[in-house]
């Protein structure tokens, strides 16, 4: 058996700083060639930037959503790889917007993150076109913008690994991850203007302490309640969340922007079900009465061996052969498999 790939850095701790871009792909041979070139180039962009500052621990994730990974890579394609799914009633909607690559970018200095996003999205070429792009901070105490204490329930260590990494379940994608991202925008007026103990009942915890409402006091339409869920053992399911806050005062913008990586997207989408439809339907995550989803999409990240073998992928000279249920076939990295440093 051959080592499991390493999978890229999607279950990091938080860092004091990330850039968020997502971008749209033209669709021409020189872009899809020049984007498969750029997964092989990717590595060595980030060892040049983060070389010269191994302490503030700069890391980047790439993803693609599912129109772009068949144009780019064709067969096969992940198997859980679809376009974001909306959810919710139009006034309280978990929109789908554009987006072929994600880049998540982190670092305790955002120079290092400015620098990375520089030659990263100048090595993508003239194809890729960014539509959204959001620079995010650590807020004090690890608190949210809506001023509440948060990623306190990620999981750690293997336990973010297990939570996010694809195993036997899909071998040919193993030591892939899915990942959501939504840019969220705030009342926070709006917000400011509840008392504390209706905003901890919102949010299921204290604003202060960052304690756990017990069970006599937390509303079944707590943000905690709606996004705990279990599986059909009752054991819960763990997504690791590197959400940032951002914004800019001066224009009253205030942001969180979501970004959840998992190892199949279904417990996100079970999570935003629960938040925007409600559970059951109408008992909805009061959050959203003061956060607005102005973006919406779902990527997914290739294992640090897969996006080497995709730069050097022909879709073209592997003849896709579509299913009634999606892709199959072999992804034949099994020759490329050599070519890792690992072994
Ligand atoms: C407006 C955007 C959001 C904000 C400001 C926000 C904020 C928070 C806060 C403050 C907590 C409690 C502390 C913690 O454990 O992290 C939390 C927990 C959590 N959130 Fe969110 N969140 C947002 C959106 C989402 C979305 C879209 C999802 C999933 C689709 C999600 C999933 C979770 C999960 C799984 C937990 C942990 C629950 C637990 O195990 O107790 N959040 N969030």
């Amino acid at each position: 058996m051959p080592p499991p790939s390493p999978p890229q850095p999607v279950a990091e701790p938080a860092t004091a700083a990330a850039i968020f871009i997502v971008g749209t792909l033209a669709d021409d041979a020189a872009t899809h060639a020049q984007v498969r070139a750029w997964c092989g180039d990717l590595a060595a962009l980030v060892r040049a930037v983060g070389h010269r500052a191994p302490q503030d621990h700069l890391s980047c994730v790439a993803g693609f959503g599912a129109e772009a990974w068949d144009r780019l890579f064709g067969a096969p394609r992940p198997r859980e790889l679809h376009p974001f799914i909306e959810y919710g009633p139009p006034e309280r909607r978990a929109v789908a917007t554009p987006g072929d690559v994600l880049l998540h970018l982190r670092a305790d200095r955002m120079d290092l993150c400015f620098e990375l996003a520089t030659h990263l999205v100048a090595a993508l070429g003239p194809g890729f076109t960014a539509v959204d792009e959001v620079h995010g901070f650590r807020n004090f105490d690890m608190r949210s913008m809506i001023g509440f204490v948060d990623g306190t329930e990620n999981p750690q260590g293997q336990e973010a690994v297990a939570a996010t990494v694809i195993g036997a379940e899909d071998p040919d994608f193993a030591g892939g991850s899915y990942v959501i991202v939504q840019k969220y925008l705030h009342d926070m007026q709006g917000w400011n203007a509840l008392p504390v103990e209706v905003q901890e009942r919102i949010i299921g915890r204290t604003k202060l302490s960052d304690i756990e409402l017990d069970d006599a006091t937390k509303p079944s339409w707590a943000h905690n309640a709606l996004t705990v869920i279990e599986d059909e053992n009752g054991e819960e399911i763990d997504i690791v969340r590197g959400n940032m806050p951002f914004g800019r005062p001066g224009m009253g913008e205030f942001g969180t922007y979501f970004i959840g990586y998992a190892r199949s997207p279904r417990p996100i989408e079970q999570m935003l079900e629960n938040m925007f439809v409600g559970k059951p339907a109408g008992n909805y995550d009061r959050l959203l009465d003061f956060s607005t989803a102005v973006t919406g999409g779902l990527f997914f990240v290739p294992s640090q061996d897969l996006l080497q073998a995709l730069s050097e992928r022909d879709p073209q000279s592997e003849p896709a052969p579509p299913t009634a249920d999606g892709y199959t076939g072999s992804l034949c990295i099994g020759s490329l498999k050599g070519q890792t440093h690992h072994e």
